[in-house]
């Protein structure tokens, strides 16, 4: 079992870190292009092996492909992360040249592999992976969803004052201010989250998810990346595992919630064939106006994409 992680940086090395210490994977290829750097991330994740009891084997490569070949699964992380005051957006014009030709030489390798990616603004780069791997929209996944609504379930924990393992939520949507948590599918401990907390602190929970991200960059002048790297890592056990979880990850939609070609966050099944099914909830009219609110918003920046590809 052969996973690449492309960028060692913050989210990159959490997440090839996470697929070796829950032996994951058992061969986890790192590149970044950073001469040196994965090397020395993979080298430290290795010698974490005896302390923390664990075989898998890290290797780090600078920028060399052929090192990567064969692999089941590709994370990309590599791209810029946001500064205070920035937005995901804003790092559209960088991030999707790198994420372009990070896609290109992974398909190389790995025609078979599926392809999860990270990078921001991520339903836009997800739909950039996409365009440059030719793959079909089964085999390349965005990560935002599962971060997103471990945000969610961690401010209701601390609010209700319970475990986190405790709280199912769903979350629909673009990773961004536009993203839609579902408090009518949130259920702690089977109990309706509607019961449990009032709507005002319930309300002020979901404004603080949907500004998750920017809260974290606002405190430590970078975005996150121990949430997010364990989120990549848990949709990487799915699909190596084949457990059919249902998570929410970012997808070209093809008519599911009346929405056609647009790359959105929603519901599916995640098992060895990538996303295997994707679930249509039936949604109240307020939930499907804040859905195409945020598909509005994701179009834009994706012609923005088509705009860009259209001028190289
Ligand atoms: N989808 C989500 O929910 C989240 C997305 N992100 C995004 O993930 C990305 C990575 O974030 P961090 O790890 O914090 O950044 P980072 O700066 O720590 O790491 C990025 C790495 O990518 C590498 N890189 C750049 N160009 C490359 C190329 N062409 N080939 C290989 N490696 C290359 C850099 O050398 C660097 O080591 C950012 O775009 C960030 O916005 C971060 C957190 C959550
Ligand atoms: O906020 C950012 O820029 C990184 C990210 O997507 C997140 O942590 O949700």
């Amino acid at each position: 079992m052969k996973v690449t992680v492309v960028g060692a940086g913050n989210v990159g090395a959490t997440c090839a870190d996470v697929l070796a210490y829950r032996e994951i994977a058992n061969e986890i290829v790192l590149l970044d292009i950073k001469e040196g750097f994965a090397e020395g991330k993979a080298l430290d994740i290795w010698q974490k092996a005896p302390i923390n009891v664990y075989d898998s084997k890290t290797v780090g490569v600078t920028n060399d492909y052929s090192r990567t070949a064969g692999s089941e699964v590709v994370v990309i992380t590599s791209g810029l992360p946001r500064k205070p005051g920035m937005t995901r957006d804003d790092l559209i014009s960088t991030n999707a040249s790198i994420v372009q030709s990070v896609t290109e030489n992974v398909v190389k390798y790995s025609p078979n592999a599926i392809i999860i990616v990270v990078s921001n603004p991520l339903d836009v780069m997800t739909y950039c992976a996409h365009l440059a791997s030719k793959l079909p929209r089964n085999k390349v996944i965005g990560m935002a969803g599962i971060l997103d609504t471990a945000r969610y379930r961690a401010f209701l924990a601390d609010e209700i004052g319970c475990s986190p393992k405790e709280i199912q939520g769903m979350l629909l949507g673009g990773h961004g201010d536009t993203m839609v948590p579902l408090p009518r599918y949130t259920t702690v401990g089977g109990i309706p989250v509607t019961e449990l907390v009032a709507k005002d602190k319930l309300d002020a929970i979901i404004e603080r998810t949907k500004n998750g991200g920017g809260e974290l960059v606002k405190l430590m002048g970078t975005s996150a990346w121990y949430a997010p790297g364990s989120a990549a890592a848990q949709m990487v056990e799915a699909i190596v595992k084949d457990q059919k979880r249902i998570l929410p990850v970012c997808i070209k939609l093809e008519g599911e919630y009346g929405i056609n070609d647009c790359y959105l966050g929603v519901p599916a099944v995640l098992g060895k064939n990538g996303i295997e099914k994707v679930i249509e909830l039936k949604l109240n009219s307020e939930e499907m106006e804040l859905l195409q609110t945020s598909r509005k918003h994701v179009k834009e920046v994706m012609n923005v994409l088509d705009n860009m590809a259209a001028k190289a």
